[in-house]
């Protein structure tokens, strides 16, 4: 039998976990995997729960939740010597990073995946000490991720964020930015907001960085210079489609390595949570995790 450590947020979602807890435990058992489980509390409780979960010797740990809990988790694992292989089970509203990554949402079917036992490499971001699994970011409109209330998130889900969404567009400002990566010129300009991608889907937008692999050893940079309301929607509309990168506006490049200042106030956004404030460095540490995918 194998271990599992099950790290579940009760609230992600439509609370799906507080149902499905019993069958999944025991659909993992018929598989061989003994798993236990901690019920996350609050903000930060998921990244305790992985240290332990590490220090206590499992065999696996699986990070059910949105993406939020993930993030908490990788955050817990990434800096530790031995790290067991990882599970995402997506619980959450928009599970970027499963969805990317075409991890089944099912429950059942989840499962069977983790049964497998086929776990393989992926990279992840860092930026400053703390660590991405999906995306990185700065600028007005990233704010909304942590200002759309969970409540909102059981209730209408993904509609949640188009409401806030739409809110921020119009009290959009552009912020100064000096960016240098490794291998492309310095870049200084005022930019609507600055999106650094490990995947290709984010924010519910799956065409967002098309070309964005998560074991390339690369992060895709994605920076909206300067314009008004009505461009911005236009390059909303072009990004739908996945026809955004062409555009003039756009300023997109891949790299290994970043820094991102500005002279202004610019808070970070790591996963969708809040992740501090420029100045900041961004690197991908490749092939750091093992992920059941
Ligand atoms: N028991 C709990 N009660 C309230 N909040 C919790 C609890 N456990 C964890 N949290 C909080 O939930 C947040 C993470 O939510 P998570 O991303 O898993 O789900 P979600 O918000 O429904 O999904 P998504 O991120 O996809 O929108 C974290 O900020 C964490 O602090």
């Amino acid at each position: 039998m194998k271990r599992a450590r099950l790290i579940y947020n009760p609230t992600s979602g439509r609370e799906e976990m507080k149902r499905r807890l019993a069958d999944v435990l025991q659909r993992l058992d018929e598989g061989g995997i003994e798993a236990s489980c901690h019920a996350t509390t609050g903000e930060g409780d998921a990244t305790r729960a992985a240290i332990e979960a590490i220090e206590r010797g499992y065999d696996m740990i699986i990070a059910a939740g949105g993406d939020g809990t993930l993030y908490e988790v990788i955050n817990g694992m990434a800096e530790r010597e031995n790290r067991p292989p990882l599970g995402v089970f997506p619980l959450g509203t928009t599970n970027d990073f499963a969805r990317a990554l075409g991890i089944p949402k099912h429950w059942e079917d989840y499962c069977d995946l983790v049964i497998r036992q086929n776990p393989k490499p992926l990279d992840i971001g860092k930026a400053n000490d703390r660590y991405f699994i999906n995306i990185a970011g700065g600028g007005t409109l990233t704010e909304l991720t942590y200002e759309v209330p969970s409540k909102l998130k059981t209730m209408i889900g993904q509609l949640a964020y188009y409401f806030k969404g739409m809110e921020k567009m119009v009290s959009l400002a552009p912020q100064e930015l000096i960016i240098k990566a490794s291998g492309q010129e310095v870049i200084h300009d005022e930019f609507m907001l600055f999106l650094i991608a490990n995947t290709n889907s984010v924010g519910g937008f799956e065409k967002l960085a098309p070309g964005a692999t998560i074991d390339d050893g690369l992060l895709d940079v994605i920076a909206v210079r300067k314009c008004n309301l009505a461009e911005m929607i236009r390059l909303v509309t072009l990004a739908l489609r996945g026809e955004h990168l062409q555009d003039k506006k756009i300023v997109y490049f891949k790299t290994d390595y970043m820094e991102v200042t500005s002279p202004g106030y610019v808070q970070l956004n790591l996963d969708g949570e809040l992740g501090g404030t420029l100045p900041a460095t961004f690197r991908n540490l490749p092939h750091h995790l093992n992920v059941f995918r």
